[in-house]
């Protein structure tokens, strides 16, 4: 059976509903909770086609593995990758203000979860990761990822370096992350249409990766640490992008 991902709680139960109804696969809630944020959720259940399975507390927390449930769970296929091609698609209608995230094989779910949180967050349009030695978007990532790995497009492409030519062809300015590089975050150039991209776990970057990137950048660190965790970087960086251009997150 393919795999799939567990919901539970009120909020991400909603944010299922309206991002990816289609991919519900079942739905139990607790039979004693009668407020109305369940029910609400009950309705929308209903107007997507749906079936409730009413539970009790116990079952309910069983099926959940003790998750803080909220009094509702659901399961559902998991998001689906994007391709290649979507992603010059998407390319196109971003015109100038491209903004996206490649990680050149990170493989920790834990890791690709919270930089996809963070990326959204951050408003990233979309994440770019190799299909080679790169975690997929799994249960655990879905679970980490806390909703954003609905929400935010993956495109896994089968050549990171084509990508990355592609990316600066269309007018991407990409900046490599690398703890070693010389130039300052604070003071690097990150305005327009970027891509940030971040290196694996125990590697770090990849010389033929590096090479593809218009600037390498670090952030500076105390000397008594080797490196930053790749999600604790993902979101300083990408944060700075979001500073300098004063972008609106609501766009
Ligand atoms: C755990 S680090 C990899 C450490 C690896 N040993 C190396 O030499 O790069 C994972 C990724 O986080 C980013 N990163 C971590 N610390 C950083 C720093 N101080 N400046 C810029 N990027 C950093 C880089 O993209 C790095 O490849």
């Amino acid at each position: 059976m393919a795999e799939v991902q567990k919901i539970h709680g009120i909020h991400a139960v909603q944010a299922l509903i309206k991002a990816r109804p289609d991919h519900i696969v079942n739905a139990w809630m607790d039979r004693q909770r009668k407020d109305a944020k369940l029910q609400a959720i009950k309705q929308s259940l209903d107007e997507v086609g749906i079936r409730v399975d009413y539970v009790d507390k116990k079952t309910l927390e069983k099926l959940s593995s003790n998750a803080n449930h909220q009094g509702v769970l659901l399961t559902a296929k998991l998001p689906q990758e994007r391709t290649e091609e979507q992603l010059k698609k998407a390319l196109k209608e971003q015109q100038d203000q491209a903004f996206y995230l490649v990680l050149d094989q990170v493989t920790d779910p834990h890791n690709l979860g919270a930089c996809l949180r963070t990326a959204l967050a951050a408003g990233v349009q979309g994440v770019i990761v190799p299909k080679d030695n790169a975690c997929r978007l799994n249960a655990t990532v879905c679970k980490v990822a806390s909703g954003a790995a609905e929400l935010l497009p993956v495109y896994r492409v089968t050549n990171l370096v084509r990508t990355l030519k592609y990316l600066k062809t269309e007018g991407v300015w990409v900046s490599g992350a690398a703890g070693e590089a010389t130039k300052d975050v604070f003071e690097a150039e990150l305005t327009g249409s970027v891509a940030i991209v971040m290196g694996a776990e125990g590697k770090g970057l990849r010389s033929l990766t590096q090479q593809q990137c218009d600037q390498l950048i670090k952030i500076p660190m105390s000397e008594k640490v080797e490196s930053l965790n790749v999600s604790v970087a993902t979101g300083i960086i990408l944060y700075e992008v979001l500073r300098q251009n004063q972008r609106s997150l609501n766009s």
